[in-house]
């Protein structure tokens, strides 16, 4: 039960590209709403959440980005959330100023920024803008840093995540996923005893090391049951192969040696996270996908969202001195993310278990921390 009061929140999303854009922000209105607030989620594209999020959340309503601020009968804003620098349009911004200044009351302006492990996060944290010129000329606005550490905004999480997890039952889910090709009763055996197949699921761009990690697959002693995410994973997959990648279809198979492939179609994002828990190794990439692959407390590979200046070098490290990587994971970062070429290492079972090891005790820090919604909704309240 929450012990806040209800406000009425206003979250700002532009889709630059892919999917992480829409995907945290759905995942914080709905968290948002999760904790009895009322959220409007303001978005120039929400084509993704047909698939992404089919069910819709009470309590979160989605407004194009083009509309029309809300009129004098609707709930004024007590929140504005601007997502990722995305800029809020200035007629809502003319159209709050005027509302404030008729209830006295002025929104708390909140920038939510980009994920990090890099330094500046913890100094940049809770930081003030002020604005010096248009309608809301001396307002606030607050930066508000998602993060890894105690100083810093944390991380999106629902309250039961944890126990949703436990109780889900991993086997059962691999059986309803098994490859064609794996005869079932290994597919049976290998979710009884963890071991006989190993599952991975691949969200990624396209990592320049990708045709050597499925060489290394295909020529395994264990077999690889690999779950690729569509679109640009699928495209990356079939294009190491050899094969034409106009023809990926979605829910299709592909089989080469110890390789078992299966192409998966756009799923909720609940869905998602349970193939996260069932894998033994996660490939994920950008921001969401990586939050959700450290709750998941499997062994993972990060591909990070690329920039054009190399910058993303710096943030990878970062990640990986935080996670306190040992040197055989730091390395699969580093040609993954294609920072070197030198040859992967195939990961032997002990390997695996070292990884799986330093994601979960990562995941244990992260739970000593406030999620970011709780950290979000204490931090309005100080500035209200
Ligand atoms: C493949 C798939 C993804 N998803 C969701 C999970 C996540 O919420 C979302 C993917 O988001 P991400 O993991 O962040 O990866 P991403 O690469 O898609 O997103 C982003 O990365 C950011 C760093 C950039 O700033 C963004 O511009 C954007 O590129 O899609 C599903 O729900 N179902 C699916 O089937």
């Amino acid at each position: 039960m929450t012990t806040q009061p209800t406000l009425q929140w206003d979250v700002f999303c532009r889709v630059i590209d892919n999917f992480g854009d829409i995907g945290v922000c759905w995942r914080l209105a709905t968290q948002l709403a999760g904790q009895g607030q009322r959220v409007r989620l303001w978005v120039d594209d929400a084509s993704a959440l047909a698939w992404m999020a089919p069910q819709g959340c009470p309590g979160v309503e989605l407004r194009d980005w083009h509309a029309p601020p809300p009129g004098a009968q609707e709930a004024p804003t007590d929140v504005m959330v601007e997502a990722f620098g995305c800029e809020i349009a200035p007629e809502f911004i003319a159209s709050t100023a005027y509302q404030a200044s008729v209830r006295g009351r002025k929104p708390v302006w909140i920038n939510l920024e980009y994920l990090s492990a890099e330094r500046y996060v913890e100094r940049n944290h809770r930081l003030p803008s002020l604005l010096s010129s248009g309608p809301a000329q001396g307002w606030t606005r607050w930066f508000f840093y998602p993060g890894f550490t105690a100083a810093t905004g944390g991380l999106l999480r629902e309250p039961d995540l944890i126990q949703r997890q436990e109780a889900f039952d991993v086997a059962a889910w691999q059986n309803a996923h098994a490859h064609p090709s794996l005869p079932a009763p290994a597919a049976a055996a290998a979710a009884a005893a963890g071991a006989a197949v190993r599952w991975m699921s691949l969200f990624c761009y396209e990592p320049a090391a990708l045709p050597q990690w499925l060489q290394l697959c295909e020529a395994a002693s264990t077999p690889t049951h690999l779950l690729v995410a569509p679109v640009r994973p699928a495209h990356a997959v079939r294009q190491a192969l050899g094969i034409s990648s106009k023809n990926v279809l979605q829910g299709t198979t592909d089989k080469r040696g110890q390789l078992y492939i299966s192409y998966r179609t756009p799923c909720p994002q609940a869905v998602f996270d349970e193939m996260l828990w069932a894998c033994d190794l996660n490939a994920v990439r950008g921001e969401d996908s990586l939050v959700r692959g450290l709750w998941a407390g499997k062994a993972l590979v990060w591909h990070i969202y690329p920039q054009d200046d190399d910058a993303h070098h710096a943030k990878l490290q970062a990640f990986l001195d935080w996670l306190q990587a040992p040197a055989s994971l730091r390395q699969l970062h580093h040609t993954w993310n294609g920072l070197d070429d030198l040859p992967l290492q195939w990961p032997d079972d002990d390997t695996l278990r070292e990884w799986t090891a330093c994601v979960q005790a990562a995941r244990a820090r992260l739970l000593m921390q406030d999620n970011l919604v709780a950290q979000l909704l204490g931090f309005v309240m100080e500035k209200r």
